[in-house]
């Protein structure tokens, strides 16, 4: 079996894109896209992203994580396949694809993908932390000195404690700096740090407005991969409007011969 892929970050968080339009691709095969992320025995990445025919619109995005299993939304990935569909000639610079979480409207501007993610009804504040979902389920708690702190543990144990249930949740831990935030996220379904989360950042910038730690409607947060920006416009106790926007850029491609 020989499968052409490309391979694709965004902030650090990084993805096997695989053109699937003609169906080249045994989707089911979960063995087949964890082995295909694992750093040691594969290419490497933190999911895996497919791009499909849509009856009506530009293209259908399929996200799995690297454990193999399809994953709720991806941020950076969906950043990460508009840039692969311009690239492909399937789009100029503006689209309208599907996800898992619906519809998504993006524009490359200047060298950056503005993805606009799905309106949030509804945050959820608790003593230690917020809750809410921008696509993914997303814990979002304040720590200090965030450059020092045990991400993987701390992550591992409120993703799998009895917070979350069978489900968990993306953990993410945020920090103001002296020139803004920084976060740091554990991803669900990789089971370890990323160096960016988008649909996470989303989730935090969200957080911080709702908090009323900033009053701007557009947060640029720094994430251990880079900076990314997201702009929302607040609506009764949630948002619309809401975009996250970075770069992704191409690293490689290759073919994969099993
Ligand atoms: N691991 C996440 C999905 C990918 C999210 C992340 N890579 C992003 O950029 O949003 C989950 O299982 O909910």
């Amino acid at each position: 079996m020989s499968i052409p892929f490309y391979k694709y970050q965004g902030t650090g968080n990084d993805f096997v894109i695989i053109d699937n339009r003609q169906n080249i691709f045994s989707k089911n095969d979960t063995k087949l896209v964890k082995k295909l992320c694992d750093r040691k025995f594969g290419i490497g990445a933190d999911g895996l992203i497919l791009l499909e025919n849509h009856d009506t619109l530009d293209f259908t995005m399929v996200y799995f994580n690297a454990d193999g299993n399809p994953s709720s939304m991806c941020g950076n990935g969906g950043r990460c396949i508009v840039a692969f569909a311009n690239e492909l000639g399937v789009i100029n610079n503006t689209t309208t694809f599907e996800a898992v979480d619906g519809l998504h409207e993006a524009h490359i501007e200047n060298g950056q993908v503005h993805l606009k993610m799905q309106d949030v009804a509804e945050i959820k504040e608790f003593d230690t932390h917020l809750f809410l979902n921008t696509g993914s389920p997303h814990h979002v708690q304040w720590v200090s000195q965030i450059e020092d702190f045990d991400v993987k543990t701390e992550g591992a144990t409120l993703r799998y404690s009895e917070l979350y249930g069978k489900a968990g949740s993306n953990i993410n831990f945020v920090e103001a700096t002296t020139d803004g935030f920084r976060l740091r996220t554990y991803e669900r379904g990789v089971e370890d740090e990323t160096l960016s989360c988008g649909t996470g950042a989303t989730a935090v910038a969200l957080a911080i407005h709702k908090q009323g730690k900033v009053n701007q409607t557009s947060v640029p947060l720094q994430v251990e991969g880079g900076k990314l920006t997201i702009s929302f416009e607040p609506e009764g106790e949630g948002y619309k409007n809401i975009f996250l926007i970075g770069p992704a850029q191409k690293v490689f491609q290759g073919v994969w011969t099993d």
